[in-house]
């Protein structure tokens, strides 16, 4: 019946279903809210349909017999079933069932479907504090918790809006930037005077960051494909003061790497990726991804690791990052890397990260579930010779 509805009619029928279901509102006042969207939005008779079939889903809702889907079955029964009550897809479910198990598995999903919380980063290079953050954000009353892990972070679980009206953004005072995010900035450790390749740099949070980081002395050499996205960096630089150590190169990393003779001794890549780290604040995110996907960014992800190693000078550090939790964009593409680059190897990110965020291997990771933060990964690489 739902398969043959017109989309709008379907539309509203959704909204009435989540609003009762998930959101807990008053049934009755939904039902009579969307009766009222079908008449002006369709027709009268589409306001019957709606009340018929929303009054029927208060009753079962009423009696505790909504037809939920059972955990039951073989693995694969098992994850349709998580997807729906879970609201991910199939395959991804299947994949973290694989690598996290079940219950972690599930845990996630509910971190990714809860409300996301934001953070801010003070920008010294304008002249900002944490604490003069934190002043003007008691000013406008909004609730916040100071970063245990960065200096410059204040965490915001709601209250961005008045952040945003308040011009702080704007006025490149501060910017939204995720304490992960911040954490693979801590990882390359950008030291005043030094010189960084940021490989694939746009819209630049993390070049951002490095940059306030040198204190005015060095560069960051932001490279990107997309012209639009370090239209943005270059703007959002100038904005935040730190355009005197940015400079902007418009290139594919791999014909880049092969025709400069422009070598670091730290060299970011921050590689395109799946974002499976970040789905609380991308909620469409999940339906877009395709597993088909997965493979085609693991062979970017592969052919950029060996462009950007080119540019990292012998003793330099190559540091490798994605914001994703999938291994086989984290983990596996390192020790691919490592097999086809013996002249590199793993430096251990102890002295730059909380040692709660090193895993077995000396890799950073951010896991959403233990950390309360999006996913993300960093590794270093040295070169050796
Ligand atoms: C994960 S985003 C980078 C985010 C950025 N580091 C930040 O912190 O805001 C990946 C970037 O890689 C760029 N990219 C993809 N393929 C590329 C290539 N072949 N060469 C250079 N940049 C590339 C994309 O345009 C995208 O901006």
């Amino acid at each position: 019946m739902f398969r043959s509805m017109e989309p709008l009619l379907l539309q509203i029928l959704r909204i009435g279903f989540y609003e009762i279901v998930k959101l807990n509102m008053p049934p009755y006042a939904v039902v009579d809210e969307n009766v009222k969207l079908a008449k002006v939005a369709l027709r009268p008779g589409a306001g019957n349909m709606v009340n018929g079939i929303l009054r029927k889903l208060v009753l079962v809702k009423e009696n505790n017999s909504l037809p939920l889907p059972k955990l039951e079955g073989d693995s694969r029964a098992q994850a349709r079933a998580l997807a729906t009550l879970y609201s991910h897809p199939v395959w991804m479910v299947r994949r973290w069932t694989k690598y996290l198990g079940q219950e972690e598995a599930i845990q996630l999903m509910m971190w990714n479907n809860s409300d996301p919380s934001f953070s801010l980063r003070a920008n010294a290079a304008k002249g900002i504090t944490r604490d003069d953050l934190v002043m003007q954000l008691n000013s406008l009353k909004v609730p916040h918790e100071v970063s245990l892990h960065l200096d410059d972070f204040v965490r915001v679980k709601i209250g961005l809006q008045n952040v945003i009206r308040a011009g702080l953004l704007k006025e490149g005072l501060c910017s939204v930037q995720d304490e992960s995010a911040g954490l693979v900035v801590s990882v390359v450790d950008p030291q005043p005077g030094e010189d960084i390749i940021d490989c694939c740099a746009a819209p630049g949070g993390k070049t951002l960051y490095m940059a306030s980081r040198l204190r005015g002395k060095g560069k960051v050499h932001a490279i990107d494909i997309n012209k639009g996205r370090l239209r943005i960096l270059k703007e959002t630089a100038k904005l935040q003061k730190v355009d005197g150590v940015v400079d902007t190169i418009h290139a594919d990393l791999r014909t880049f790497a092969e025709n400069s003779p422009m070598k670091s001794s730290k060299v970011l890549l921050d590689a395109p990726c799946s974002g499976l780290g970040v789905l609380s604040k991308r909620a469409d995110l999940r339906w877009n991804r395709r597993l088909e996907d997965m493979e085609q960014l693991k062979n970017l992800q592969d052919e950029l690791l060996d462009a950007a190693s080119t540019l990292v000078s012998s003793g330099g550090v190559l540091i490798y990052g994605t914001c994703s939790i999938d291994p086989e964009e984290n983990e596996d593409r390192v020790e691919a890397f490592l097999v086809r680059h013996p002249e590199f190897r793993i430096d251990p990110v102890n002295r730059y990260v909380p040692s709660d965020f090193v895993t077995k291997q000396g890799f950073y990771f951010s896991d959403p579930v233990k950390h309360s933060l999006d996913g993300a990964f960093a590794a270093r690489l040295v070169r050796t010779l």
